[in-house]
């Protein structure tokens, strides 16, 4: 055996649990589950039957996971360009992307066995669709293909509510495509506050993201944009009846703090404008969720 393969043997072999747990994107796979399970509680006046309750979150979780398990593979040669993510575990050789991939197959076949048995099929389906839509189609294509990258590959991630609805009525409703729509609108502020921050990484792997391709300026412009459409597309639920005042207060105060960093970030940032942004959107997204969920159990 040559010193090199000695040497990856040895690299390998040191992969623990905690290397495969990073790659299932830990924190970004319970926010995708908070709004999951939003999805749930509005689509029901009664009690969530609870064996949709564990095993579609379950199902959902699994699946999210795989999804990211994929994408650190399909990147790990951009990965291990970028500052942010050159120590991830296949980026450094780890864990192979061989057995990166059978864990993603078998994290994501029980995932859509849990769905297609314990919940319904159209959940099943449309979950794997959306880690179809993640890890093919957004990672592997759109990714180095176009600026709009996040924007289009942006609906997979924004999919939960519906899939969390779906689960409990077995069939789709304008409501849950309305909260859709709204982390939809808030993917573009998010991601782009943190691709200003790491422009210099982006365009060090040559991935379009818009920053490197129209400029730290344009982007700016284009969270402060969509800010505003995310601001108009959370009055929604109030307008249509879905939510009551509690949402409305709630989504007011979270928009017009996402607005101040917005604002700031294109007129008068500082060195930690864009990430305390990217911060914000997370907190914002986390809350008005919570938000909706108080609204629905607390009348008024
Ligand atoms: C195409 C859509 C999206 C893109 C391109 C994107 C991109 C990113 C990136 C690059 C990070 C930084 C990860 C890191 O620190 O290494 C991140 C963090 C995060 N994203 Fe997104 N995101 C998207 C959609 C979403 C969605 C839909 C959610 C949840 C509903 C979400 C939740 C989070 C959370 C919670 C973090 C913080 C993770 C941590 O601290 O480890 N993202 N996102
Ligand atoms: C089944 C289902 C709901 C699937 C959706 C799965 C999922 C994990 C969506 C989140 C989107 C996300 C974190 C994009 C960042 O990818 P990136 O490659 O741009 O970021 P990176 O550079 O940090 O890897």
């Amino acid at each position: 055996m040559s010193q090199q393969a000695i040497a990856s043997k040895s690299i390998r072999s040191q992969a623990t649990w905690r290397d495969y747990y990073e790659m299932t994107k830990p924190r970004v796979v319970m926010l995708l589950l908070l709004t999951a399970l939003v999805g749930m509680c509005l689509a029901t006046e009664t009690w969530i039957d609870p064996q949709v309750l564990v095993f579609g979150m379950l199902g959902i979780g699994l699946l999210s996971s795989s999804a990211a398990v994929i994408n650190h593979v399909v990147d790990y040669k951009i990965d291990s360009l970028m500052a942010r993510t050159f120590n991830r575990p296949v980026a450094t050789g780890k864990v192979s992307p061989k057995r990166a991939l059978i864990f993603a197959f078998v994290i994501g076949a029980i995932g859509f066995v849990f769905l297609a048995l314990f919940v319904n099929m159209l959940t099943a389906w449309l979950t794997l669709a959306s880690l179809v839509g993640y890890a093919v189609i957004y990672t592997s294509y759109l990714k180095r293909a176009t600026p709009q990258n996040i924007v289009i590959g942006g609906l997979a991630g924004a999919a939960p509510p519906l899939l969390g609805w779906t689960a409990v009525t077995g069939d789709i409703h304008a409501y849950a495509l309305l909260l859709v729509l709204i982390v939809f609108t808030w993917t573009p502020p998010h991601f782009w506050a943190l691709a200003i921050h790491r422009e210099k990484d982006y365009a060090k792997a040559e991935i379009p993201m818009l920053p490197v391709t129209h400029g730290v300026d344009f982007t700016k412009t284009c969270v402060l944009l969509y800010t505003v459409l995310l601001c108009l597309v959370c009055a929604l639920p109030y307008l249509v009846d879905m939510s009551g005042l509690i949402y409305l207060f709630g989504s007011t105060v979270l928009n017009a703090g996402f607005m101040y960093y917005a604002i700031k970030l294109k007129y008068n940032p500082t060195s930690t404008t864009a990430m305390d942004t990217f911060k914000y959107s997370i907190y914002h997204l986390m809350i008005l969720f919570v938000v909706l969920l108080a609204d629905h159990y607390i009348p008024l």
